[in-house]
């Protein structure tokens, strides 16, 4: 028999998995757990970049004797009978996003998530694959726009977990998808649909988590991808010079990150004649503690005690429907040659 002309059933097919992947979250707002927390997530060097020996004493000695605490009470403020918002959200991404593949695909396409630093983590979530099954995998980190201290960090540990293994399986990873038509077009739709409700303000500010600014200096591309995005949006919504801006928040450390700082922009505003505004938050594609107490509560409370008037908070894509359907899409472009087309 001529070996070219048989097909593939489905039981023969591998199985391919599906992983979205986001930052972390402790596991409790309590002091404990948020230090546990932060200490993998400051030990990594992608995102701490600064000589060990210098870093780790710092850490070990200062930071993760102060800040738990501080971020402890923050996370306590936005914490919710299912857990953290960051955890939330995920899984019912994860959730929407495998019924869709589901309905698509058939059983041959396993979904799950897992978290960078924290549970569940990426050595556990794939290894159940792994026995699931899974002999090809793609992997969505959740982050719109590439940053080494995001995405290259992700890269890190699934390598590391593979790294323990015989066997590993084929892999595709998604670095980014900041100029994606359908990210881009959930993005104006959210915008649109909070101002239908809310009215439309003098100024919508695009803030984005900074980075420091040397990172973007020695090669990462990041802030060049988050202006992409807020350009991208502009266009689609026809906004003019003016009418928005982007600003970059979270600065954490001493030396110099991505400007301009949100904090101190939303307090120059009111003296400039800007009163109300609207802040959307697109490198996050879910609510969590740095868009809920950090842009929501803490930088409102910045602008209006400088006069501001009017400050809407616009929520993160989070699982809307059209989030799903941008990030599906995005899934099934990658999956090309590794699954049956679509279902009925
Ligand atoms: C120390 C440096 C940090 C870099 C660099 C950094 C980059 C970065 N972070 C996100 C997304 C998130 N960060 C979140 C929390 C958070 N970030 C830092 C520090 C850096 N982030 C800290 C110390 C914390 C913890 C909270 C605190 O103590 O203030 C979160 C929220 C997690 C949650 O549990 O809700 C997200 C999401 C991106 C996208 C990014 C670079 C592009
Ligand atoms: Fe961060
Ligand atoms: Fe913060």
């Amino acid at each position: 028999m001529d070996k070219s002309s048989t097909t593939v059933t489905d039981s023969q097919r591998p199985r391919t998995g599906i992983l979205l992947t986001n930052l972390g979250t402790p596991d409790a707002p309590d002091k404990a757990a948020v230090k546990r927390y932060l200490k993998e997530f400051l030990s990594d060097y992608r995102v701490v970049d600064l000589p060990r020996w210098l870093w780790i004493p710092l850490l070990n000695g200062v930071i993760l004797n102060i800040r738990p605490a501080r971020s402890a009470a923050a996370y306590s403020t936005v914490w919710t009978e299912e857990g953290s918002p960051l955890m939330v959200h995920t899984r019912a991404q994860a959730q929407a996003v495998a019924k869709i593949m589901e309905e698509r695909h058939g059983s041959e396409v396993v979904v799950d998530f897992a978290m960078r630093y924290g549970n569940p983590s990426i050595a556990s979530v794939v290894d159940r694959m792994l026995e699931q099954g899974v002999e090809q995998l793609l992997v969505l980190p959740l982050f719109p726009q590439y940053s080494g201290a995001t995405v290259a960090s992700t890269s890190d540990a699934l390598n590391h977990y593979l790294e323990t293994r015989r066997s590993m399986p084929a892999i595709r990873f998604i670095s980014g998808y900041s100029d994606n038509a359908d990210y881009i077009a959930a993005l104006a739709l959210s915008i649109r649909s909070y101002q239908a409700e809310h009215g439309v303000p003098q100024e919508l500010i695009f803030s984005y988590h900074g980075i420091p600014q040397r990172y973007c200096d020695e090669g990462d591309p990041y802030e060049q991808q988050c202006h992409r995005t807020t350009q991208l949006v502009v266009e689609l919504l026809g906004l003019k010079e003016g009418q928005y801006r982007t600003v970059f928040q979270s600065r954490f450390g001493r030396e110099p990150w991505l400007k301009p700082y949100a904090d101190e922009t939303l307090a120059e505003l009111p003296g400039n004649g800007v009163e109300s505004i609207q802040v959307i938050c697109p490198g996050f594609s879910a609510d969590c503690l740095e868009t809920i107490e950090e842009m929501g509560e803490e930088n409102r409370d910045v602008f209006l005690d400088a006069g501001g008037d009017k400050y809407g908070f616009i929520p993160c894509l989070n699982s809307s429907p059209e989030h799903i359907a941008a990030l599906t899409q995005l899934i099934d472009e990658q999956l090309a040659g590794w699954v049956e087309e679509p279902l009925g």
